[in-house]
Protein backbone atom coordinates (compact mmCIF):
# COMPACT_ATOMS: atom_id res chain seq x y z
CA UNK A 1 0.00 0.00 0.00
CA UNK A 2 1.36 3.40 -0.75
CA UNK A 3 2.07 5.51 2.29
CA UNK A 4 4.42 7.71 1.21
CA UNK A 5 4.83 10.77 -1.36
CA UNK A 6 8.00 12.03 -3.00
CA UNK A 7 8.32 15.38 -4.79
CA UNK A 8 10.55 14.84 -7.61
CA UNK A 9 11.74 17.85 -10.00
CA UNK A 10 14.12 19.91 -11.82
CA UNK A 11 16.28 22.71 -9.48
CA UNK A 12 14.40 25.63 -8.28
CA UNK A 13 10.87 24.32 -9.66
CA UNK A 14 9.22 24.78 -6.28
CA UNK A 15 9.35 21.60 -4.36
CA UNK A 16 9.94 23.16 -0.89
CA UNK A 17 7.30 25.95 -1.99
CA UNK A 18 4.47 22.92 -2.68
CA UNK A 19 5.40 21.04 0.76
CA UNK A 20 4.81 24.35 2.60
CA UNK A 21 1.75 24.50 1.18
CA UNK A 22 0.91 21.24 1.95
CA UNK A 23 2.07 20.73 5.39
CA UNK A 24 0.08 24.77 6.08
CA UNK A 25 -3.14 23.10 4.20
CA UNK A 26 -2.66 20.24 7.10
CA UNK A 27 -2.58 21.83 9.88
CA UNK A 28 -4.82 20.46 11.56
CA UNK A 29 -2.56 17.28 11.75
CA UNK A 30 0.37 16.66 13.85
CA UNK A 31 3.77 17.35 11.31
CA UNK A 32 7.09 16.64 12.24
CA UNK A 33 9.78 17.03 10.10
CA UNK A 34 12.36 19.75 8.55
CA UNK A 35 12.42 22.09 4.94
CA UNK A 36 15.55 23.32 3.41
CA UNK A 37 15.69 26.90 2.38
CA UNK A 38 18.44 29.02 0.39
CA UNK A 39 20.21 31.09 2.27
CA UNK A 40 21.32 34.52 0.34
CA UNK A 41 23.79 37.29 1.00
CA UNK A 42 23.48 40.48 -1.57
CA UNK A 43 21.40 38.55 -3.78
CA UNK A 44 23.99 35.32 -4.41
CA UNK A 45 22.56 31.82 -2.88
CA UNK A 46 25.25 31.29 -0.61
CA UNK A 47 24.21 28.16 1.28
CA UNK A 48 20.95 26.23 2.60
CA UNK A 49 19.27 26.20 6.02
CA UNK A 50 17.34 23.73 7.47
CA UNK A 51 13.89 24.85 9.05
CA UNK A 52 12.56 22.35 11.32
CA UNK A 53 8.11 22.28 11.50
CA UNK A 54 8.40 23.70 15.00
CA UNK A 55 10.79 26.79 13.43
CA UNK A 56 13.94 25.93 14.24
CA UNK A 57 16.73 26.45 11.93
CA UNK A 58 20.70 25.77 11.42
CA UNK A 59 23.20 25.94 8.77
CA UNK A 60 23.07 22.82 6.70
CA UNK A 61 25.63 23.96 3.85
CA UNK A 62 27.37 27.38 3.29
CA UNK A 63 30.48 28.06 0.61
CA UNK A 64 32.50 29.31 3.30
CA UNK A 65 32.08 25.97 5.23
CA UNK A 66 35.58 24.13 4.95
CA UNK A 67 34.86 20.26 4.93
CA UNK A 68 35.62 16.95 2.95
CA UNK A 69 31.73 16.68 2.22
CA UNK A 70 31.05 19.26 -0.69
CA UNK A 71 28.40 19.41 -3.42
CA UNK A 72 29.35 21.89 -5.92
CA UNK A 73 30.10 25.09 -3.99
CA UNK A 74 28.95 24.59 -0.75
CA UNK A 75 30.82 22.80 1.94
CA UNK A 76 27.96 20.64 4.48
CA UNK A 77 28.27 20.47 7.86
CA UNK A 78 27.08 16.88 8.36
CA UNK A 79 27.75 16.69 12.09
CA UNK A 80 25.31 19.97 12.56
CA UNK A 81 23.08 18.24 10.46
CA UNK A 82 23.12 14.95 12.65
CA UNK A 83 22.48 17.20 15.92
CA UNK A 84 19.86 18.50 14.18
CA UNK A 85 18.18 15.87 13.47
CA UNK A 86 18.50 14.04 16.64
CA UNK A 87 16.58 17.62 17.70
CA UNK A 88 13.37 15.99 15.32
CA UNK A 89 10.91 13.46 17.06
CA UNK A 90 10.65 11.69 14.01
CA UNK A 91 10.47 8.16 15.70
CA UNK A 92 8.22 9.34 18.87
CA UNK A 93 5.05 7.80 17.19
CA UNK A 94 3.11 11.07 18.08
CA UNK A 95 3.28 12.35 14.77
CA UNK A 96 0.40 12.12 11.66
CA UNK A 97 2.77 12.68 9.06
CA UNK A 98 6.85 12.47 8.93
CA UNK A 99 7.97 15.28 6.55
CA UNK A 100 11.45 15.34 4.94
CA UNK A 101 12.80 17.93 2.80
CA UNK A 102 14.57 16.98 1.03
CA UNK A 103 16.52 13.88 0.28
CA UNK A 104 19.58 14.75 -1.95
CA UNK A 105 23.15 14.54 -2.18
CA UNK A 106 23.94 16.95 0.75
CA UNK A 107 21.91 15.11 3.01
CA UNK A 108 23.42 12.07 1.57
CA UNK A 109 26.76 12.31 4.05
CA UNK A 110 25.13 11.79 6.65
CA UNK A 111 24.67 8.05 7.81
CA UNK A 112 21.72 8.76 10.41
CA UNK A 113 19.99 10.79 8.09
CA UNK A 114 19.81 7.85 5.63
CA UNK A 115 18.33 5.33 8.42
CA UNK A 116 15.54 8.23 9.26
CA UNK A 117 15.03 8.22 5.50
CA UNK A 118 14.53 4.56 6.19
CA UNK A 119 12.16 4.22 8.78
CA UNK A 120 9.90 6.93 7.78
CA UNK A 121 8.93 4.96 4.82
CA UNK A 122 8.87 2.16 6.51
CA UNK A 123 6.43 3.30 9.25
CA UNK A 124 2.88 2.97 9.01
CA UNK A 125 2.96 7.00 9.46
CA UNK A 126 2.66 8.39 6.21
CA UNK A 127 5.92 10.77 4.89
CA UNK A 128 5.76 13.68 2.59
CA UNK A 129 9.16 13.90 0.95
CA UNK A 130 11.34 15.54 -1.69
CA UNK A 131 13.68 13.97 -3.28
CA UNK A 132 16.54 15.05 -6.00
CA UNK A 133 15.56 14.15 -9.71
CA UNK A 134 19.83 13.25 -9.87
CA UNK A 135 21.15 11.69 -6.54
CA UNK A 136 22.83 8.87 -7.32
CA UNK A 137 22.03 4.91 -7.23
CA UNK A 138 20.92 4.70 -3.96
CA UNK A 139 18.69 7.64 -3.52
CA UNK A 140 17.17 6.40 -7.26
CA UNK A 141 16.49 3.36 -5.67
CA UNK A 142 13.92 4.70 -3.20
CA UNK A 143 12.00 5.82 -6.42
CA UNK A 144 11.51 2.42 -6.61
CA UNK A 145 9.66 1.19 -3.41
CA UNK A 146 6.35 -0.14 -4.07
CA UNK A 147 5.26 1.72 -0.83
CA UNK A 148 5.82 5.30 -2.11
CA UNK A 149 3.95 7.73 -4.83
CA UNK A 150 6.21 9.86 -6.91
CA UNK A 151 4.93 12.96 -8.41
CA UNK A 152 7.19 15.42 -10.80
CA UNK A 153 6.53 19.05 -10.30
CA UNK A 154 7.08 21.89 -13.10
CA UNK A 155 6.05 25.02 -13.10
CA UNK A 156 2.84 24.24 -15.30
CA UNK A 157 1.14 21.90 -12.06
CA UNK A 158 3.14 23.44 -9.04
CA UNK A 159 -0.16 25.32 -8.39
CA UNK A 160 -2.37 22.69 -8.97
CA UNK A 161 -0.62 20.43 -6.74
CA UNK A 162 -1.52 21.69 -2.99
CA UNK A 163 -5.38 20.48 -2.81
CA UNK A 164 -4.98 16.95 -4.77
CA UNK A 165 -1.63 15.98 -2.39
CA UNK A 166 -3.62 17.24 0.53
CA UNK A 167 -6.74 15.02 -0.11
CA UNK A 168 -3.83 11.74 -0.40
CA UNK A 169 -1.73 12.41 2.68
CA UNK A 170 -5.40 12.76 4.34
CA UNK A 171 -6.52 9.48 2.79
CA UNK A 172 -2.93 8.29 3.93
CA UNK A 173 -3.19 9.26 7.64
CA UNK A 174 -6.88 7.81 7.80
CA UNK A 175 -5.79 4.56 6.34
CA UNK A 176 -5.38 2.13 9.81
CA UNK A 177 -1.70 0.00 9.35
CA UNK A 178 -2.45 -2.66 7.19
CA UNK A 179 -5.15 -2.21 5.48
CA UNK A 180 -4.81 -2.55 1.62
N1 LIG B 1 3.88 27.99 -7.17
C1 LIG B 1 4.78 28.97 -7.27
N2 LIG B 1 4.46 30.17 -7.80
C2 LIG B 1 5.38 31.16 -7.92
N3 LIG B 1 6.66 31.05 -7.51
C3 LIG B 1 7.05 29.88 -6.97
C4 LIG B 1 6.12 28.78 -6.82
N4 LIG B 1 6.80 27.76 -6.26
C5 LIG B 1 8.06 28.20 -6.08
N5 LIG B 1 8.21 29.45 -6.49
C6 LIG B 1 9.46 30.25 -6.43
O1 LIG B 1 10.48 29.54 -7.13
C7 LIG B 1 11.70 29.60 -6.38
C8 LIG B 1 12.17 28.18 -6.07
O2 LIG B 1 11.21 27.56 -5.22
P1 LIG B 1 11.58 26.38 -4.24
O3 LIG B 1 12.71 26.75 -3.34
O4 LIG B 1 10.31 25.93 -3.63
O5 LIG B 1 12.09 25.31 -5.30
P2 LIG B 1 12.85 23.93 -5.06
O6 LIG B 1 12.42 23.03 -6.18
O7 LIG B 1 12.60 23.44 -3.68
O8 LIG B 1 14.34 24.37 -5.22
P3 LIG B 1 15.70 23.53 -4.99
O9 LIG B 1 15.85 22.70 -6.20
O10 LIG B 1 16.75 24.60 -4.88
O11 LIG B 1 15.51 22.73 -3.73
C9 LIG B 1 11.41 30.43 -5.14
O12 LIG B 1 11.83 31.74 -5.39
C10 LIG B 1 9.92 30.36 -4.99
O13 LIG B 1 9.37 31.51 -4.36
Amino acid sequence: MIRNLLITGMPGTGKTTLVRRIADGLAGYRAVGFYTQELREAGRRVGFELVSLDGRRRVLAHTEIETPFRVGRYGVDVAGFEEFLASVPFTAGEADIIVIDEIGKMEWFSHRFREIVREALDTATPCLATIALKGGREIEALRLRRDVRVVEVTRTNRDSLPPVLEEDLRRMVAAPPGSG
